[in-house]
């Protein structure tokens, strides 16, 4: 049995990942976001960026269903919010989240977990739902420690579990809620090599995060909010040239200049290579090696 979902004839890579249209999310039906305007590619990496409050947390959960969709249009791989039946589709590493230590569980028990929601809670794990564990967690490194009891592990290798637990299902895109916030220096480029190994998969990612510094090189495209609203979208590049333009402005008393360069339909700066596969762990990616870090 399989269960992959890779394209059919006629299914396009064409077909946006993600995509919102004048969408606001927020709380007991009120919104909290403005009409948001965004179009993410397949395989892109985006990062979502912008100041405590501004509303990425409840953006980022409103793809999953977990604040109120207000407004507007939003679109997962071309099924509205509504519509969508499969919520495996969409992978999630929540927020300052690590793995409590009064649970006795193991990593290999962790990571099943996050393939429930695709599975029928009375279906026993197939041969294949066990490969894909034990895939997921070579992918983030951690293939030598499933059998290990998650409480031994540092914090990073904690985030590094959760992060397995969400390919488990292999979902089409992942999204990651601040997946570096509180994991020391050398710990954020292990978890920057993993989400570098996912880039290279073709997976499609979108990552709220402070420590952009983190992430660098392994971002395609930036999205900036503020209050609500999105202030910026654009490149790497062009997102270093609009915060030295607004240092410039701050530096001689302007306030803030007008760079804003919100393009929702970017697809410039991409990920060069076409995955082979859709699925999230149906084929090796281009690192195969293992994540070295010195955890504790
Ligand atoms: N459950 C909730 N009910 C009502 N309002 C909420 C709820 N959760 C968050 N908010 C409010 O929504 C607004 C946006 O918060 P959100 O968590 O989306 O910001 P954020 O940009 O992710 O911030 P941070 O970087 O601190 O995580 C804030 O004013 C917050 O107080």
């Amino acid at each position: 049995m399989t269960t992959t979902r890779l394209p059919e004839a006629g299914d396009s890579r064409s077909i946006p990942a993600i995509r919102l249209d004048h969408a606001s999310f927020g709380y007991a039906g009120r919104p909290f976001t403005d009409g948001l305007n965004v179009t993410i590619s397949q395989g892109e990496v985006v990062a979502l960026l912008g100041p405590n409050g501004s509303g990425k947390s409840t953006t980022v959960r409103g793809l999953l269903g977990l604040t109120d969709h207000v407004s507007g249009t939003v679109e997962i791989l071309g099924t509205t919010l509504e519509d969508l039946s499969d919520r495996s589709r969409l992978g999630y590493v929540p927020q300052r989240h690590t793995l409590s230590n009064s649970v006795r569980s193991t990593v290999r028990e962790v990571i099943s977990t996050g393939q429930l929601a695709s599975r029928s809670w009375w279906r026993r794990a197939t041969v294949e739902d066990r490969e894909l564990v034990s895939r997921a967690a070579d992918t983030v490194g951690l293939a030598d420690r499933l059998e290990a009891d998650v409480a031994t592990l540092s914090g990073g290798q904690q985030r590094r579990v959760l992060i397995a637990r969400a390919l488990a299902s292999r979902p089409d895109v992942l999204i990651m809620d601040e997946p570096t916030a509180g994991v020391d220096v050398a710990n954020q480029a292990v978890l920057a090599t993993v989400l570098r190994r996912l880039a290279g998969m073709g997976v499609t990612m979108v990552v709220v995060t402070h420590e952009l510094a983190a992430l660098r090189g392994i971002v395609d495209r930036i999205v900036e909010m503020d209050a609500g609203h999105i202030s910026f979208d654009g490149t790497p590049r062009e997102y270093a040239e609009h915060r030295a333009a607004v240092s410039r402005a701050a530096d001689s008393g302007l306030g803030q200049p007008d760079t804003n360069g919100t393009h929702p339909g970017y697809h410039d700066h991409h990920h060069d290579e076409e995955p082979e596969e859709h699925g999230l762990l149906s084929g090796t990616g281009p690192m195969d090696g293992p994540v070295e870090g010195n955890e504790t």
